[in-house]
């Protein structure tokens, strides 16, 4: 049985499940008034470890920026106070100025609590909003926070300069597109540069989609409120979302069960459930082709690297048994990078593709557990793509293997298959197969959705958030990678690994798109480590592959 906190960090959740799932709080008795001093209250005990209260004129100085202390466009406060953080001497203290943007909801409510909260403990706070008219609740926080002295301003140009901003303009609540003077407004606080914590999601963000409406707040802390809100795992939204994080208020499991049900979920990839699917430990009596036997084929005259890097991938997942299948001409080259690989040389068409399939004696297609093809094939080499695709092993499809996909007629094609298919599409190819379906960068995992169901393949589309499919809507989607990735041939190696992982697994009653969600997630995280050793302009695709095979990946777990 997983634990809590495990299972609210899978969970992602639309408005409306959002919405539902707080209707049941309420019903079951919780008062609003009180969830909200309990949200806020959460999310400025975050704020004061993220931006502590800045401290002038004792040892150990211990601000977030010293900056914002010389140098305002404003006037900058001095309190002379016995805060939690003082040590026994007196000390003098500068606190940080915080400027906080409220909204007509309840969005707009969290921040004015939060408002309340930092001035007590010695910040010096000021309140923008442009809104006349605000949700009862809001209301009386607005009307306490003023009764105080806090200052209040409605024109942007007033506000004074802040250290930082809190930004609780508008949540999962926002319907329309903002215009005029918000919209105004917004593009002004994007243009000075200051830190801001975006409160539930960065104003302005389609909560679903990640679609910005019209404008949007650019947050550096976004914190979602209760679960994750599928719009903040969705590539537009994350140029705005800074670093996002999670503020659990003990939404009980109940209550989102009860909501989700049984309807097809989308989830995060955790660490933990990578970890489920991976073939470990081995059992200590086993061989090699109780550990998988994987057939790639990749690779052309032209496009003899795809083919090393994608049996690089393949390696580092551990498979039992490889086999690659090349032009003739390339054997060679492979035999030199991957001494323990069978190299199968194949006939080649004039110019340099891969023939046709020619399999050493006493093999067939069916020895394999898993085919993976595509990578570096170019579109000549139709006929191979066309025969794997009538065998009926668990196969992989990528690269040119889609583009000849899309040339044979994706959805009629696949629907006669009844073994195991995953495609792993960036957005060009997904657009080649699919012109049917609407602008994947609009809604990735509505786009990705309806691949798997039209095909009943299980569908990766590639990007800074991958999403995963099956062909009954369960979708997972993996939360953290790195644009240290976005470089040519690191989808090959991920076409190799997830090959391997999946020849490994197939027999063992793991659902395949389980498989698939977990060699994404592994993927990225040795591009994360990468990236944090050798910067994001360090991960070449060859580098990528060592790190793939690196233990601290696990250990990490
Ligand atoms: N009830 C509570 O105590 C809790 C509050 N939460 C907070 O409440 C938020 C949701 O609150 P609400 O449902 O009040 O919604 P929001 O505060 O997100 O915004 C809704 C308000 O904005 C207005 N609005 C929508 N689109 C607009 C536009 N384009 N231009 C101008 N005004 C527009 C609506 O008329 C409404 O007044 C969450 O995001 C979260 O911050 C919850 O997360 C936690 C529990
Ligand atoms: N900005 C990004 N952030 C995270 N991962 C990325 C980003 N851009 C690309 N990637 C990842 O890099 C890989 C690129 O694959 P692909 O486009 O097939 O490249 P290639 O065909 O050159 O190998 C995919 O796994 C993709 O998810
Ligand atoms: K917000």
């Amino acid at each position: 049985m997983q634990n809590r906190q495990e299972q609210i960090s899978q969970v992602v959740v639309t408005a409306g499940q959002m919405r539902d799932i707080e209707e049941r709080i309420f019903a079951a008795g919780m008062p609003v008034a009180a969830l909200m001093e309990k949200v806020a209250g959460l999310i400025a005990r975050r704020i004061q470890e993220i931006y502590p209260l800045f401290e002038r004129g004792g040892a150990g100085v211990q601000g977030c920026r010293g900056a914002g202390v010389q140098g305002s466009r404003g006037v900058g406060g001095e309190i002379t106070s016995s805060s939690p953080s003082s040590s026994s001497s007196p000390l003098l203290f500068s606190s940080s100025r915080v400027g906080i943007l409220v909204g007509p909801g309840h969005n707009g409510g969290d921040a004015l609590v939060v408002a309340r909260e930092l001035y007590f403990r010695g910040y010096e706070v000021w309140i923008y909003s442009p809104f006349s008219k605000f949700k009862e609740l809001t209301s009386q926080h607005l009307q306490y926070v003023r009764s105080l002295g806090i200052p209040y301003y409605q024109d942007i140009e007033q506000l004074p300069d802040c250290d930082f901003l809190v930004d609780g303009l508008f949540g999962f609540g926002l319907e329309r597109t903002l215009t005029d003077s918000i919209a105004a407004a917004i593009n002004q606080l994007n243009e000075w540069d200051k830190p801001i914590i975006s409160i539930d999601l960065p104003s302005g963000l389609h909560t679903d989609t990640g679609e910005v409406l019209g404008t949007a707040i650019r947050a550096t802390h976004t914190f979602c409120l209760g679960l994750w809100k599928l719009g903040l795992l969705q590539d537009q939204a994350l140029d705005y979302l800074g670093k996002a994080e999670l503020i659990d208020f003990d939404i009980p499991l109940a209550d989102v069960q009860a909501v989700l049900g049984d309807t097809p979920k989308i989830k995060r990839i955790t660490p933990a459930t990578a970890l489920a699917t991976l073939p470990l430990p081995r059992p200590p009596v086993t061989h090699k082709y109780k550990e998988g036997h994987l057939l790639l084929i990749c690779g052309s005259r032209r496009y003899a690297g795809g083919a090393i890097l994608t049996a690089l991938g393949a390696r580092s997942s551990g498979v039992g048994m490889l086999s690659i299948a090349v032009p003739e001409s390339l054997k060679p080259l492979l035999v030199s990078h991957l001494p323990e690989a069978l190299i199968v040389g194949c006939p080649e068409t004039e110019t340099g593709a891969i023939a046709q399939l020619q399999l050493p004696e006493k093999t067939d297609l069916s020895s394999f557990n898993a085919i993976a093809i595509g990578p570096g094939l170019t579109k000549d080499a139709t006929a191979i793509v066309q025969e794997v695709i009538a065998s009926d092993r668990p196969l992989i499809i990528d690269a040119d293997g889609l583009n000849i996909l899309a040339q044979m007629g994706t959805i009629p094609t696949l629907q006669k298959r009844q073994a195991t298919t995953i495609l792993t599409p960036h957005t060009g190819e997904f657009q080649r197969l699919f012109p049917d379906i609407a602008d994947p960068k609009l809604d990735r995992v509505k786009a990705v959705r309806e691949a798997a169901a039209q095909t009943g393949a299980v569908v990766l589309l590639k990007g800074a958030r991958t999403a995963i499919a099956n062909p009954q809507g369960l979708v997972w989607i993996n939360p953290e990678s790195t644009p240290a990735l976005a470089r040519g041939g690191s989808g090959d190696v991920l076409t190799g690994l997830l090959g391997g992982l999946l020849a490994q697994v197939v027999t063992k009653q793991i659902a395949v798109e389980n498989i698939v969600a977990t060699a994404a997630w592994w993927h990225s995280q040795a591009g994360i480590l990468a990236a944090e050793e050798r910067t994001e302009l360090g991960v070449d695709a060859f580098t990528l592959t060592q790190y793939l095979k690196s233990s601290i990946l696990f250990i990490k777990l």
